[in-house]
């Protein structure tokens, strides 16, 4: 499934890329404003910190939620107290695009990730050209040259790469990479199964100074202290936020 996802995401881009050239893009992606610094947004403090996510569907839940108007979201998740936005761009299977992305930019001042499949150069620019400040990418779909090449483009274009992993073989590559912001998604997108205790497995193993983040399966308050306790320094969350009331919820999870 994760290899299908990847390849299906890279083809969309090569269709992109017919309508307009990786050197069209790599200007426009020069000429924005700089990133805003994410490290800074989610560095560890007294509190967690909340990734708030925009993401109509999912292979694995179906639809979630039409999301009209992503920009108003993404308003109400800064309204709300999170630290970063998560926006969703891969289309086939979780309803998302660039230009949701760049609508979410116009509106917020937060950091934001372009979460969908990178596996090429011209992805990382059209991410930085729609205005992302981050970029994920997800070890267990590169190899190590590949996940290389891509962690060096973030970085030099003054993005922040979030590493992804699901296993200590790819907590081991994440900091081996030297990423500094790390995740643990305790959805394995392979099986879509899920495991909260994942994190809490592998936390040990993250590089010293990296940021520990929880992805996946925050339904409620309770799920978040689990994360924390278990030392996470922010939680990604998409679910509860597009389906529940997203202030309600974030106040909740805000106050753990
Ligand atoms: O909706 P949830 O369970 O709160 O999960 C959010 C986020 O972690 C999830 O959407 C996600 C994590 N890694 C991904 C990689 C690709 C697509 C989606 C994801």
């Amino acid at each position: 499934m994760l290899s299908e996802l990847t390849a299906n995401a890279v083809a969309d881009a090569e269709s992109r890329r017919a309508e307009r050239s990786l050197a069209d893009v790599e200007a426009a992606a020069l000429a924005r404003p700089a990133a805003i610094d994410a490290l800074d947004a989610l560095a560890p403090g007294a509190r967690v910190k909340v990734i708030a996510e925009i993401k109509r569907s999912s292979p694995s839940r179906g639809s979630l939620a039409s999301i009209d108007d992503p920009a108003a979201l993404a308003r109400t998740y800064e309204l709300g107290g999170a630290s970063a936005i998560s926006v969703l761009t891969e289309g086939r299977k979780f309803g998302g695009s660039l230009a949701d992305l760049e609508s979410v930019r116009a509106a917020v001042s937060l950091p934001v990730l372009r979460k969908d499949f990178i596996a090429t150069p011209y992805q990382v620019f059209e991410a930085r050209a729609a205005g992302a400040d981050l970029v994920l990418l997800i070890v267990a779909a590169l190899d190590d040259a590949t996940l290389a090449e891509l962690h060096g483009l973030i970085t030099e274009l003054g993005m922040t790469a979030l590493v992804e992993t699901h296993s200590a073989d790819e907590l081991d590559r994440a900091a081996q990479l030297g990423a500094r912001l790390i995740g643990v998604n305790a959805r394995d997108l392979s099986t879509f199964e899920l495991d909260r205790d994942l994190f809490g497995r592998l936390v040990d193993r993250f590089p010293d100074g990296a940021i520990r983040v929880a992805e996946s399966a925050v339904l409620s308050a309770a799920d978040v202290a689990h994360y924390r306790a278990a030392g996470a320094d922010a939680v990604l969350v998409g679910e509860a936020l597009v389906t529940g009331d997203p202030i309600a919820n974030l106040s909740a999870f805000l106050a753990v």
